[in-house]
């Protein structure tokens, strides 16, 4: 049709591609109004209708029909797995890349505003890609004799599923869930519960493995042999809670910028290798030229040992409650002489005073998800110029941030980080320079 001037022609164009958006739907059922329209999707998972209805698993964009059903709108995808959503493992693979993205930022920003906080600049989101986290907790169920499941553990809810695809694991991480299964299957005792910890270290694969005993020089040897044939990193068993090494042909490390750390057993380490880069890459960006530096939280040293070495005569003194990870760190600190400088402590118990605060140039702190109240309390009240606060928890850190912001702090930056892909769990980081 030739096109009109009156434009009238491309209204009707513009609303019959609308039309076609949206997914085939029951008889009867047509959308009410924009009140049924998708928004935003709430910190949990759910698509929040405009006049604040919650629906699980939808999309911004999408409409409630009459009927109760959804009719999909153009954010609104085929999950890529088949076991969304009763896996438990992701919660949000019905987003675009776009609305996933979007989600991160807005639990961030929406954190600050819910305690009336302003950030002067919020960056685009890191967004970790699909197959790339390095690190899992697997559970299996052995149900009859041949028969285990292994799996996430369903969120929310006992029951598990046997997962035959996953599109977060690293690929040499879910190449390990076929015969991870086949061992339960032989090992486990029948209806019992078995775990296992994998994370990915320089050497390969690290498996911790809770449920299984190796009582007779039989089990030792098949377990040996499936650590050998699958050429692990290392193989420990937790037996009554004590850790027993059977395979380490190699110790088992990490690596921050270029130093080499000894990994402790089931320690922490950022979920994906992208996501600790875009982290230690927005920290490295905040602190300048900063001298004297603090991590607090500083678990292995992945702030504190990829960072000394980046302004001559840098020092960092890196503290944290874990005692095997301060060993690893400072062992791996050995090689920057003079650089970092550890010390085992518990900063819920014993926070760094602002007199021992004011010793630095910039002080970066990385909390459990509880966040740092009490040593953010002595931040607030001390006179360190710059404070970078990497987070796990946006509730938590808009908590703290607002401590900050009473004491005198702005917050300059703030970036997100999705290195949970298609979950609810959001990081950030976010740098306050002291303004009065
Ligand atoms: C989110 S992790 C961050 C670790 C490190 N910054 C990193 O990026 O790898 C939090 C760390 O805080 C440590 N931690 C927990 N409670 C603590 C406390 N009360 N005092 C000091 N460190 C603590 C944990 O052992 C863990 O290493």
């Amino acid at each position: 049709m030739a096109a009109r001037r009156d434009g009238a022609p491309r209204r009707r164009r513009l609303r019959r591609r609308r039309f076609r958006c949206a997914h085939p739907r029951s008889i009867g059922e047509r959308p009410v109004s924009d009140t049924d329209l998708i928004v935003r999707i709430a910190a949990r998972g759910d698509g929040v209708t405009a006049d604040g209805r919650h629906v699980p698993l939808s999309a911004p964009g999408d409409r409630l029909l009459s009927g109760g059903g959804l009719a999909k709108g153009p954010h609104h995808v085929d999950p890529p797995c088949r076991h969304f959503p009763e896996c438990g493992g992701c919660q949000l693979q019905q987003l675009s890349d776009e609305a996933f993205a979007d989600y991160v930022r807005d639990r961030v920003a929406g954190a600050l505003t819910g305690q009336g906080l302003t950030a002067q600049e919020i960056t685009p989101p890191h967004i970790s890609p699909p197959r790339t986290r390095r690190r899992a907790s697997l559970r299996a169920l052995k149900l009859g004799k041949r028969n285990v499941q292994f799996g996430f553990s369903s969120q929310g809810s006992h029951r598990m599923i046997d997962l035959q695809q996953c599109e977060i694991l690293e690929p040499r991480l879910f190449a390990l869930v076929a015969p991870l299964r086949a061992l339960f299957a032989r090992m486990l005792p029948d209806r019992q519960p078995g775990e296992a910890d994998l994370t990915l270290v320089e050497e390969g694969v690290d498996v911790v493995l809770t449920g299984l005993a190796a009582k007779s020089l039989a089990e030792t040897e098949m377990l040996l042999d499936f650590a050998q044939q699958n050429r692990l990193a290392r193989l420990m068993l937790i037996e009554d809670d004590a850790p027993l090494t059977l395979w380490e042909p190699d110790p088992a490390t990490v690596r921050f910028g270029d130093i080499p750390v000894a990994f402790p057993p089931r320690a922490f380490l950022q979920a994906t290798r992208d996501g600790e880069a875009a982290l230690v890459e927005e920290v490295r960006h905040a602190l300048g030229d900063a001298k004297m530096v603090a991590d607090l939280f500083a678990g292995l040293g992945t702030f504190a040992l990829s960072l000394a070495n980046d302004v001559p005569g840098r020092k960092v003194y890196a503290a944290e409650a874990a005692r095997d990870l301060v060993l690893a760190l400072q062992s791996g600190g050995n090689r920057l002489p003079g650089r970092i400088f550890p010390e085992h402590r518990d900063l819920f118990r014993r926070p760094l005073t602002p007199k021992e605060l004011d010793r630095f140039d910039a002080v970066i702190l990385d909390p459990p998800r509880a966040g740092a109240r009490d040593q953010v309390e002595q931040l607030a009240a001390s006179q360190t110029p710059l404070i970078v606060y990497v987070s796990c928890n946006p509730a938590s850190f808009a908590r703290d941030a607002a401590t900050l912001v009473q004491g005198g702090y702005a917050i300059e930056r703030v970036k997100p980080v999705g290195q949970f892909r298609w979950s609810t769990h959001v990081e950030l980081v976010a740098t306050f320079r002291r303004v009065t």
